[in-house]
Order: structure tokens, then C-alpha cells, then sequence
């Protein structure tokens, strides 16, 4: 362990405080956690993904990660919000990032799921900073191995990313539930968007979805019930299943996320996913990602700030776990 003044609670090391050593100083890691060599054991475990191969327009997400970490320097011990501290309840350290092979989308697929299930391997549960949503598919299939059954899935996003193929591809970062869904590796009881929107390629992009057994709140649902109402629905949907939470941060509008690949208009606000997020306590959160933050079109770290608040509320979540 290196000698920084750290905010600890329980047997737990927590990030480096703030009131000690300036939080601009030194390397980033998430929230200013420990790294994972730093610590002896380990109840979640933030990893990046530096991986964006399989984007279908602005590329620019392999860099998403480390741009996160940085914003992240910012967040607090204790979130109100929740009523919790999630460092304080939970060993919480940064594994780094995955080394995944830029050139071969089908390696970077095998490297993630391997990596996944290695770090996952005590008992921790993983916290995923991305990288294209390629990524989610290794991710899932490793969450359903170590939950021993196919597993809920939230996913909030702009697109439905349940496409067949892009030039031929099977894996692409608007393919990787479509293929999980053929996997058998989540559970088609207990599936939803959230914050689905904009122009799509025809009808039947939605009717497929639905064979899938997606539900899909819109984004203009969320506008039009409200998030009270929208947490009702999706608690429902899951239940206490094994649940995997995958945030692409292109669900919000560009106006809230402007750094990432493919925008859409008429998104969600940062204070509706959150709110949205919170409503999830006591959920069984077995894993979760945050993918598709590109810092090339960010501006004032706006989407690199509600990125690492989404993955602090995440992890909180996971620290209030059924
Ligand atoms: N951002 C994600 N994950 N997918 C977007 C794919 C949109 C498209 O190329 O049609
Ligand atoms: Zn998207
Ligand atoms: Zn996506």
C-alpha cells in the first residue's frame, strides 16, 4: 500500500482524502480507490475497457475509461442519495484497464470474457468502464457463468443494439444483445431498454426486439410517466432475479453527453438516470457497465462527469444488494 491518507471505514481502504492530499494530484483511479494490488480482497472491481473496434460511426470509446477515472477525482465517500457509503460498506478497488487487441474484435471478445471471469473469480463483482458496447456480450456471458443462470438485463441506451449484423459482422457494438439473447445467457422474462429513441431502419427492428422479450420504456415515457412510475414497471419486470445493468451514456441527450459515438436527440437527463438508478435498491446488481463515453466530442467533461456519477450509483447499489 503506498502511505496517502485514505478515508477507511470497516476494514475497508477507501479512496485517497481529499482533504489531505489535493484531489487533482497523482495518477487517477476511480474515485481515487486503491488498486486492486493494493488491496487484499475485493468486493467490486472497477476495469476498463480500452476497446472501441466495434463502432458503427465516431470511434473515440476506447479512450472512455481513463477519461471517467479523471473526472471521477471529484466524488465523495458518502452518497446521500442512497443514504450509504459505498467505499466504506464494500471493498472497492481499480483493476486497471483489460488489455484487449484492437485488431481482432473476436480476440478483444474472448480477452474481456476471460479477464471478466478472472477478476470475478473470489466473489467480487465487476463495475465495467468502457469501451463500445461490444463489450457488454463478453460481460454478460461471464455475469451469467458466475450466477449459475441466465440473468435479468436493464439496459439504458439510445438504441436498441439488438441489430443482426453490421457488413456482415456479428459483433458490433449495435449487435451484443441480439447475440446474447441467441446465447441463452439472459433471461427473456425479465429484459428492458430504457431510453430507447430516434430514427431506427424500419419496423421491424422493433418487432424483433419484442420476439427477443424485450420491454422498452422510451425515452418519452420517462417524460410522460415519470420515474416513479418507470422503476415501478422495471422492479417488476425483475424481481429478484440475478440482475446485469449495462449503461450506454448515449441514453442521455447530447445536451447531458455530448462525448460519444452516435447521439440522439431527445435523450434523458442526467438527474433521470440517477433518479431512475436509485429507485433500483435492494435489486440483486450481480454487474454493470458504463460504455460509449468518447472524451473527442466531450466538452467541460460534462459526459465524463455524469459517467462516473452513474458508476458511483452503481456501485452504491451493488453495496445495497439483495
Ligand atoms: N451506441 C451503440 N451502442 N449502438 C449504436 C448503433 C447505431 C447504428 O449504427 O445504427
Ligand atoms: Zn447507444
Ligand atoms: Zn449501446
Amino acid at each position: 500500500m503506498d502511505n496517502l491518507p485514505r478515508v477507511s471505514a470497516n476494514g475497508n481502504t477507501g479512496p485517497v482524502d481529499a482533504a489531505l492530499v489535493p484531489r487533482y494530484a497523482g495518477a487517477a483511479t476511480f474515485a481515487r480507490l486503491p488498486r486492486l494490488d493494493q488491496v487484499e480482497r475485493t468486493d467490486v472491481a472497477v476495469v476498463g475497457v480500452p476497446f472501441d473496434s466495434g463502432v458503427s460511426y465516431r470511434p473515440g470509446a476506447r479512450f472512455g475509461g481513463n477519461h471517467v477515472r479523471e473526472a471521477s477525482r471529484l466524488l465523495r465517500p458518502y452518497n446521500p442519495a442512497l443514504d450509504a457509503s459505498p467505499f466504506g460498506n464494500l471493498q472497492v478497488a481499480d483493476a486497471g484497464d483489460m488489455a484487449v487487441n484492437p485488431f481482432s474484435i473476436h480476440e478483444a471478445i474472448e480477452t474481456v470474457q476471460q479477464n471478466a471471469l478472472d477478476l470475478t473469480g473470489g466473489g467480487a463483482r465487476l463495475l465495467t468502464l468502457g469501451g463500445d458496447h461490444t463489450i457488454a456480450l463478453p460481460l454478460l456471458r461471464a455475469a451469467a457463468e458466475r450466477a449459475g443462470t441466465p440473468v435479468a438485463l436493464l439496459h439504458f441506451d439510445a438504441h436498441l443494439d439488438t441489430w443482426d449484423t453490421y457488413f456482415g459482422a456479428e459483433y458490433t457494438h449495435g449487435t451484443p444483445f441480439r447475440r446474447a439473447v441467441e446465447e441463452g445467457i439472459l433471461d427473456t422474462d425479465a429484459l428492458s431498454h430504457v431510453g430507447t429513441r430516434g430514427p431506427l431502419y424500419g419496423k421491424k427492428d422493433l418487432e424483433e426486439d419484442r420476439r427477443f422479450g424485450f420491454g422498452i420504456v422510451t425515452s418519452s415515457d420517462v417524460l410522460r410517466q415519470g420515474v416513479d412510475e418507470v422503476v415501478a414497471k422495471l422492479r417488476e419486470r425483475i424481481g429478484d432475479r440475478p440482475l446485469y445493468i449495462s449503461v450506454d451514456i448515449d441514453v442521455l441527450d447530447p445536451a447531458h453527453a455530448p462525448g460519444t459515438g452516435t447521439p440522439e436527440a431527445g435523450g434523458l437527463t442526467s438527474r433521470e438516470l440517477l433518479e431512475i438508478l436509485r429507485g433500483l435498491r435492494g435489486l440483486n446488481l450481480v454487474g454493470a457497465d458504463v460504455v460509449e463515453v468518447a472524451p473527442a466530442y466531450d466538452h467541460a467533461d460534462i459526459t465524463a462527469v455524469a459517467a462516473s456519477h452513474v458508476a458511483y450509483d452503481l456501485i452504491t447499489l451493488m453495496g445495497l444488494s439483495a
